[in-house]
Formats: C-alpha cells, sequence, structure tokens
C-alpha cells in the first residue's frame, strides 16, 4: 500500500467509525486482528448513536464521495442482499458535488480534441449547464451547422480517484470474506467486480456515444423515443459531443399537466419503450432516473419521451428473453408449476431440482402478490421475489438480469407518477403475447425462413456441385472404410492363430517338464517345438 493509499485507506476508516458503522457487526463476531486495531484508534467514536443504521450508511457514504455515492446507489437494488430499511435509505443517496471551473472544462475539452475549442465550437458557455461526481455538462453552438450542443466532459482527475478507491474497496472485500464468517455468503468480491466494471464503462464516453448513436438508429422515426444526435467525430473517450434538446423534465409533472400532455398514453408509452428495448431491440437504456428522461414540447396530446445518457445500457441474449416473457405469462397466468420447469428446463436451476419444492417456494412469495388488484402489481418486484426465491435453489442471476429488474423498477415508479390508475399488465400482456406469437408460432418458422432465404438463393447455383464433391466423398469415404474393416479383420485372425500358438508352445514345453525325468528324449524334442511353435505365434503379431 502507497502512502497515498494508506491515507485515503485511514480516512475511509475514521469515516465509518464516526458513523458507527463498525458497530453495525458485533465485535465477538470480529477477528482479533480487526479488534485490536479498533481498540488502538479508540477515540474514533460514533458522533450519530441517534441516527438508524441504514441513515448512518448513507451519510458515511455521502461523506466518502462519488464512488461510495454510486456504489451505495448499486447496492440500494440488491435486496437479495440488504435488509429493507437499508436498501431504502441507500436509494436516497444523492449525487451532489460542485462544479469545476468553466476554465478547467474548457482546458479538459482541448485537451481531447487536441485543438483550440474555438475551431469548432462558438458561444461556448462557461456556465456549466449540469454538474455530477463524474462528468460536467456545457453548452456551446456547433460551427459546421450552426447546431446548439452539449458538450460532457469528464471531471479531471476522478478516473484516478475512482480506480484507486476501487483498488481499496476490492482489498477489503478479500478481507471481509477471508475473516468474516458471513462474509462468502455476501459474495463482497463479486458485488465490487460487479461495480468496478458499471462505474469504469461511466467514465468512458466514447462507449457512452455509441451506445447513444445505437438506440438512435433503433428508434429512428419512432414516434414514442427520440434519442439526440450524437456528434461522433467530435467524441473522444473524455468528451461526449451531442445536439442539446429543450424537452421537459420527466418529473416535472406540473408543467406536463400545464401543457395539456396526454398522461395515460405517456405512461403507457414508457412501458411500451422499455419492452421494444427489451424484447424488439434486445439492448436497452439502463440507467432510467427521472434526470435522464424528459418529455418533448411538441404535440403533447400525442407525447413523446427524450433519452439521454446512455451510459449504461443492457443487453439480453435469446435465451433470457424467452425466459423473461414466459415467466411473466406463466406468472400472470398464476401458473407456478410452469415457472418452477421454465427454470429448469432452461438450465437456470441446477436439473436436479425438485420442481415441486420450487414450485411451493415460488407461490409462497408471489401468492400474497395477487392479493392486490393486477393494475396495481409491480412487475419489478415480481421478477425481484422470484429472483431472490431462484437463488435459494442455487440460481446464478445474470447481472443483466439484475439491471433489467432494476430498470423495471424504475419505470414502473414513472409511470404510476405520471398516471397513477396506469395498468402495467394490461399494456404488457399484448406486447409479450405478439413477442411470443413470433418466437414459436408459424409467424418464428415463417421469420427464420425469410432470414435464411437469402443465404439458401446465394447456395442454390453451387448446390449440383455440392452434391456432385459430397457423393465423391461418400463414396471415397466407404471405400477406405472397406479397406479399414478388411484391415482389421486380418488382424483380428493373426491375433487369433498367435493365441493358439501360444498355447500349444505353452502346453508342450509344460510336456517336456514333466516327462524329462522319465523320457529325457521325447522331452528334449517337445521342447524343441514349443521353440518353434512360440516363435511362429511371435511371427504371426508382426
Ligand atoms: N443533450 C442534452 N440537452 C440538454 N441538456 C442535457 C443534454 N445532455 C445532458 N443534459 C443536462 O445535463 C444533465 C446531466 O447529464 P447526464 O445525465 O448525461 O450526466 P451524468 O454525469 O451522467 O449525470 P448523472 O450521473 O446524474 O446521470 C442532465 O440531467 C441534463 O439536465
Amino acid at each position: 500500500m502507497t502512502p497515498k493509499e494508506f491515507a485515503r485507506f485511514r480516512q475511509i476508516n475514521r469515516t465509518l467509525c464516526r458513523y458507527g458503522i463498525d458497530q453495525l457487526l458485533p465485535k465477538r463476531f470480529w477477528p482479533w486482528p480487526l479488534r485490536l486495531l479498533r481498540s488502538m484508534v479508540f477515540w474514533w467514536r460514533n458522533q450519530h448513536k441517534n441516527d438508524s443504521a441504514g441513515a448512518r450508511i448513507r451519510m458515511a457514504m455521502e461523506e466518502l464521495g462519488p464512488v461510495f455515492i454510486k456504489f451505495g446507489q448499486m447496492m440500494s437494488t440488491r435486496r437479495d442482499l440488504l435488509p429493507p430499511d437499508i436498501a431504502d435509505e441507500l436509494a436516497l443517496l444523492q449525487d451532489q458535488v460542485s462544479p469545476f471551473s468553466g476554465e478547467l472544462a474548457k482546458q479538459q475539452i482541448e485537451l481531447a480534441l487536441e485543438r483550440p475549442i474555438d475551431e469548432l465550437f462558438d458561444d461556448f458557455d462557461m456556465q456549466p449547464l449540469a454538474s455530477a461526481s463524474i462528468a460536467q455538462v456545457h453548452t456551446a453552438t456547433l460551427k459546421e451547422n450552426g447546431q446548439e450542443v452539449v458538450l460532457k466532459v469528464i471531471r479531471p482527475g476522478i478516473e484516478q480517484t475512482i480506480l484507486s478507491d476501487i483498488a481499496l474497496m476490492q482489498r477489503v472485500a478479500g478481507f471481509f470474506a477471508l475473516f468474516f464468517a458471513d462474509g462468502r455468503r455476501l459474495r463482497p468480491k463479486e458485488v465490487v467486480e460487479e461495480y468496478r466494471k458499471t462505474i469504469v464503462d461511466e467514465l468512458d464516453l466514447a462507449r457512452e456515444a455509441s451506445n447513444a448513436i445505437q438506440l438512435r438508429r433503433n428508434f429512428t422515426d419512432a414516434k414514442e423515443l427520440y434519442v439526440p444526435e450524437v456528434y461522433s467525430d467530435h467524441c473522444r473517450k473524455t468528451l461526449l459531443v451531442m445536439e442539446r434538446i429543450y424537452g421537459i423534465p420527466v418529473a416535472n409533472i406540473d408543467e406536463l399537466t400545464a401543457q395539456n400532455t396526454n398522461m395515460k398514453l405517456l405512461a403507457e408509452r414508457g412501458v411500451e419503450v422499455f419492452f421494444t428495448q427489451v424484447f424488439r431491440d434486445s439492448f436497452f437504456h439502463a440507467d432510467m432516473h427521472p434526470g435522464n428522461i424528459f418529455v418533448s414540447r411538441e404535440h403533447p396530446e400525442d407525447p413523446q419521451y427524450i433519452g439521454i445518457d446512455c451510459g449504461i445500457v443492457g443487453t439480453l441474449n435469446k435465451e433470457d428473453q424467452r425466459y423473461l416473457a414466459e415467466n411473466f405469462l406463466a406468472f400472470f397466468n398464476r401458473d407456478y408449476h410452469k415457472v418452477a420447469q421454465l427454470h429448469v428446463d432452461s438450465g437456470w436451476v441446477p436439473a436436479d431440482t425438485k420442481v415441486e419444492e420450487f414450485e411451493a417456494a415460488i407461490r409462497t412469495v408471489c401468492e400474497p402478490i395477487f392479493a392486490k388488484p393486477l393494475s396495481e402489481i409491480s412487475f419489478g418486484h415480481v421478477l425481484l421475489n422470484l429472483f431472490n426465491t431462484a437463488r435459494r435453489f442455487n440460481m446464478e442471476v445474470q447481472p443483466q438480469l439484475v439491471l433489467l429488474q432494476k430498470t423495471l423498477l424504475y419505470i414502473e415508479g414513472l409511470g404510476r407518477q405520471l398516471y397513477p390508475e396506469l395498468d402495467l399488465w394490461a399494456t404488457a400482456k399484448p406486447f409479450l403475447e405478439r413477442w411470443m406469437r413470433k418466437q414459436v408460432g408459424p409467424e418464428a418458422v415463417f421469420t427464420a425462413f425469410k432470414e435464411k432465404a437469402p443465404y439458401w438463393l446465394e447456395t442454390l447455383p453451387h448446390l449440383p456441385e455440392l452434391v456432385y464433391d459430397n457423393l465423391q466423398l461418400a463414396k471415397q469415404q466407404q471405400l477406405k472404410f472397406q479397406q479399414f474393416t478388411a484391415q482389421y479383420l486380418q488382424q483380428q485372425k493373426q491375433r487369433q492363430r498367435s493365441l493358439i500358438l501360444a498355447l500349444a508352445a505353452a502346453s508342450s514345453l509344460i510336456s517336456a517338464a514333466l516327462l524329462y525325468p522319465s523320457l529325457p528324449i521325447v522331452s528334449i524334442a517337445l521342447a524343441i517345438s514349443s521353440g518353434f511353435v512360440g516363435l511362429m505365434s511371435w511371427r504371426q503379431l508382426k
């Protein structure tokens, strides 16, 4: 550990002690070296005795900075690992940091572009439009076409801070897994590793740019969602240049109502956009918090979302998509046996899982959900319950599915905020049923045929040639096979002959030995003939 790392390590520990995080685990569970170290810094006392455990963890994370804040935000969705009161508190974590100067932002942009900002942009605004822990956003006009744009630039020095904090977290996680009885069950190393991947992705704005381009392409001319244009020629790892939008933040219900937005349609479209991303495109925006979603000011009766910040996206493979759709449909038909069987068939839980036991466990956690009217049921919670139950039956839930479940919770929350009577199931069911028909019905066969047809057409002219070649090949192989069989039979015969001769030689030798005292001449003749026969046996094997 370098002196700098040690200083940060010390600062983190002092903060944790001052918020009494060390007291959350009774001392008797601590290994003795840790107890000794703790007693050596006895003056680091809990200064927030009257606050709840969750609040203390939240405050400590806020004080420790962006890496811990984002980590806490991520952990707030892992209700399978944390008690609900702590998860609720962590969900309140605010990413509030003071902006850095416009001059510094300009320097960073010029460093990324390797040229003065004035060569490409007019009216660069020194005052940031927004500032978050990882990046800051400024406005300008693009010289080449007069388009108003935003420039998102990575906070200077943040990458080093994040990487060194993560390295420390990894060390602490390793230590935790080693020394605490519950350490391995909570899988701290895997959790930190999952987090590292997410946050490192957020540091790469070139990646965000390509995600935004892909999402924009998927929704070209769609009336439900608009994704601003990205100017990829000017994007770098630390800089994103994007069309500026003037939508209404989706959380601003008053303004949306004031312009007579069709709130029911808006809420339903949110669900549709999500399901389209997941099932049609297998590419979904996974950071759907209200700060990243706007609503167009145009045609409020036919409202359109505007999505920004594509730093975190999720993808699902065909099996995951099918698993999800079938599970949702089976679940909402209350067919728990099918839900359990689906998990086994798809290999999500081990093949030797007792389906009846699994079914009973799913029923126990999910049936109470149906006590509510269908329109009030939360898809996100359904999934959460399902995953938690499946984990008990050794299902390793993929991070992509956890990401999806988290996004679904956001979408639902948002939809119900916009239109409290939103019936999610009524919006989603036809979508899922249509999708399933496309996957398994005659439509699926037709689609597969349509996809394969160009390839077949291309191959058709070569077909006679291919058939001829294959017939030739088959003929050659048949000949080879016949030769091989004949050789094999020949070898078998030789082995049999050799065995018989060897037996004859052995019995002559034994007889020679037995006859030697009474008939020595006969015995010698037998011994000599045994030698000859043995020689013949050996020659058969060559
Ligand atoms: N294309 C745009 N047009 C107008 N405003 C934008 C645009 N892109 C970003 N902003 C503004 O900048 C804010 C921060 O942008 P963005 O969400 O991309 O940054 P971030 O650092 O990833 O923030 P967070 O961590 O909060 O998601 C947005 O909430 C929005 O107000």
